[in-house]
């Protein structure tokens, strides 16, 4: 005699019993459900279906325009997402303007976010869609397709879920303490994407968004000047590096040398570039020299497409962490500015 797949679950387990552990079950599902276990499961890959159905394919065609006549652009969108998400989560806080009648400062008065660029250019692209669909795109969301766009000029084509809400809160007190410098240790990296639900792969492999752009002296110079113990740089790459950055305190504000060998494009050289001594800070040589995270650093060095593959889930998790849903925020009208009339 067979038995069902419920008698075997059950075994020999009465009605009533089976009955009040289904109620049981579906209990733990409402609370489940209601207290949000499943973060992610609150943005959704078809959120503006209805209300701004254009809203990836606008999106897609004014970042196109912007990368032809810009093409570091792309590098200054996939670090303002970093910068975004990284403060409060993803949630346009980074856009804010400080107040001056209060005295509140904007995220951009930290010093870690020197050299963020293009908040405006997210500003211009939220008016297009205003006129599109009015009220209806966050900025959050808005930043997060961006970065999407620029990664996949010559990357990975990521699918992000959406519905970010905009914060009515920023904090340049928390930029300052949540945005790490360029020599934290591989403990503090991973703490920062474990915190994300990132894996130590996924960790080594967001850090892989080094492969475009640019690092500026003044993120340099302590390196170069004043080495940890143990971090090794190749001898030309260190020359290279000394002409244009010439003291530990750089003189101006212009000098930058490029993240990888191919700054401007999405791949796996900056992997390759660590592994021979060439990376521009201290955390992207610390990955190469860990023991935990200098395997990963190798396979993604030979391996461009699994480097794809895991770049693109971390990326989704990074975007999707403690992030505003539903009625929480707002979404506002001018990405610069909290709309006072709906807080
Ligand atoms: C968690 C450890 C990280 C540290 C310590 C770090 C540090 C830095 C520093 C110091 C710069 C140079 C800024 C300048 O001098 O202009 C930089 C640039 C950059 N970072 Fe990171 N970063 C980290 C993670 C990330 C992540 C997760 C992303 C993106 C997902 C990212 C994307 C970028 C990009 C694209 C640039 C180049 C920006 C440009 O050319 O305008 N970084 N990073
Ligand atoms: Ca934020
Ligand atoms: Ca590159």
């Amino acid at each position: 005699m067979y038995t069902t797949s419920r008698e075997r679950i059950m075994g020999s387990y009465s009605p009533i019993l089976f009955d009040s552990y289904l109620t049981v079950v579906v209990l733990l599902l409402i609370i489940g459900v209601s207290f949000g276990v499943n973060e992610e499961a609150q943005l959704s890959y078809d959120h503006y279906k209805f209300t701004c159905p254009r809203v990836e394919t606008i999106v897609q065609r004014e970042m196109l325009s912007i990368f032809l006549t810009d093409p570091t652009a792309p590098a200054a969108f996939l670090r303002l997402f970093f910068h975004d998400c990284q403060v409060q989560g993803c949630d346009a806080s980074i856009l804010l303007d400080g107040n001056d009648s209060t005295n509140k400062l904007s995220e951009m008065v930290s010093s870690r976010n020197f050299g963020i660029r293009n908040r405006e250019t997210i500003g211009l692209i939220k008016s297009k869609l205003e006129f599109e669909c009015p009220g209806k795109v966050s900025c959050a969301d808005i930043i997060a397709l961006a970065a999407r766009e620029s990664v996949s000029l010559s990357g990975p084509r990521i699918q992000i879920p959406l519905g970010r809400r905009d914060s009515t809160t920023y904090s340049s007190q928390q930029a300052d303490a949540d945005l790490p410098p360029q020599g934290i240790t591989v403990d503090e990296l991973i703490h920062i994407f474990d915190s994300k639900g990132m894996n130590l792969e996924e960790s080594v492999a967001i850090l892989g968004a080094h492969t475009l752009g640019v690092g500026h002296c003044q993120n340099i110079g302590s390196r170069l000047y004043d080495p940890q113990p143990g971090d090794q740089m190749d001898q030309k790459f260190e020359a290279f590096l000394r002409k244009i950055c010439p003291g530990r305190i750089p003189l101006t504000n212009l000098c930058f040398a490029p993240n990888d060998g191919t700054p401007a494009i999405f791949d796996n050289q900056y992997y390759r570039d660590v592994l021979k001594g060439r990376g521009l800070f201290g955390i992207d040589s610390n990955i190469s020299r860990d023991p935990r995270t200098a395997p990963i650093v190798r396979q993604f060095a030979v391996d461009q497409n699994h480097f794809f593959g895991v770049f693109s889930s971390a990326f989704v998790k990074l975007s999707s962490t403690n992030v505003l849903t539903n009625g929480e925020g707002q979404v506002r009208r001018q990405c610069n500015r909290i709309n006072v009339d709906e807080r």
